[in-house]
């Protein structure tokens, strides 16, 4: 929900543990100094603030920039949209493609950006220069754990495997239960019509329910989109509650786990219900040898990326090569 307020009247402004408006009592000025300095011109002439209720929305895009100059246009005005609402931008890292373009807009507009890139591709020759912060890590899976944490929302524009890789895997985070940040895509001149359908299908053939598909927002424009993301509230039934993994997080996991099948470590469900169910420990693997972890998990990204070391000692190569042997 978006708060159009005059400047003159105080403040209202979003409780982001809250999904009601709150009312600030100072005048703007002292009370959202950050909010105050970025408001676009359009707003200032009309006396107008408006306060989003995200703080830092995460955009995935392609990095390349398309065929059509619309989806290099929907970038741009994707970053401008965000500028306009005071949100600050978390994306890839890097300057190329749509990438490129949206954090520039977003940039340029005076909000902060925070790229988060792995080493492997820093070098400036594979993805160019980053503008505003950048976040190094260690691999692409640590990247997208980043991107998530930082994010109160989630963002497609047109793009390609990258994209729709992050795209999907917090989408089925939020079917999960591990996060209920909204996810919306642009759908830019209908870009994304074939996979909203083959969703539709899956719905239909029973292996994502109807609920489930309410997890996707989309929208043909970046404004239409971030409105509809700013009024999402979630309906899904979530295999694991945000509070259960929330207690998750606090308590101390035993030292040694076992995975119990293959399955278990090929996908996030299986890492997820490591977390929330405590009933795998480490230990020895019936095809994969001893698998230990001298330290307490922290919470489920900490998991994921134990099992991912984990993996890449014993197995020598790449997990996923491997899972797929098995
Ligand atoms: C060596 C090489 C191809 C470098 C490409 N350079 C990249 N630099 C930064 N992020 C990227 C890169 N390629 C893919 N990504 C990630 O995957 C998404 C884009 O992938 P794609 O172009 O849709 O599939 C982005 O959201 C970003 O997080």
């Amino acid at each position: 929900m978006l708060i159009r307020q005059k400047r003159t009247e105080g403040g209202v402004g979003w409780d982001r543990n809250n999904s009601s408006p709150r009312v600030l009592q100072r005048h703007y000025s002292r009370a959202i100094p950050n909010e105050l300095s970025c408001y676009n011109k359009q707003m200032e002439t009309h006396g107008e603030i408006r306060v989003s209720k995200f703080k830092r929305v995460c955009v995935f895009c392609g990095s390349s920039p398309g065929k059509k100059s619309s989806y290099q246009d929907a970038a741009i005005e994707l970053g401008n949209e965000l500028v306009s609402r005071n949100i600050d931008l978390v994306y890839g890292g890097g300057s190329i493609g749509l990438m490129g373009l949206v954090s520039q807009a977003v940039h340029d507009g005076g909000r902060h950006v925070i790229g988060v890139i792995p080493k492997t591709l820093m070098p400036r020759e594979l993805t160019g220069e980053t503008v505003g912060e950048v976040k190094a890590v260690a691999d692409m899976h640590q990247r997208k754990a980043e991107m998530a944490k930082h994010s109160d929302a989630f963002i497609a524009l047109p793009g390609g495997y990258g994209t729709l890789e992050e795209l999907l895997e917090v989408i089925t985070w939020a079917q999960l239960g591990i996060h209920d940040k909204p996810v919306g895509l642009v759908n830019v001149d209908g870009y994304f019509n074939s996979l909203l359908s083959f969703i539709d299908k899956a719905v239909e053939e029973g292996f994502i329910s109807p609920n489930a598909r309410h997890i996707i927002v989309s929208a043909p424009t970046s404004k239409e989109l971030v409105k509809k993301l700013e009024d999402y509230v979630p309906c899904h039934e979530s295999v694991a509650s945000k509070l259960s993994w929330q207690m998750e997080q606090q308590l101390t996991y035993p030292e040694e786990y076992e995975i119990s099948s293959p399955s278990a470590m090929a996908g996030m469900d299986g890492i997820s219900s490591l977390c929330w169910t405590k009933s795998a420990s480490f230990g020895k693997h019936p095809h994969l040898g001893p698998l230990t972890c001298g330290a307490p998990f922290k919470d489920y990204f900490h998991v994921r990326e134990v099992i991912h070391i984990q993996c890449r000692s014993y197995l020598h190569a790449s997990p996923n090569a491997e899972i797929k042997k098995l």
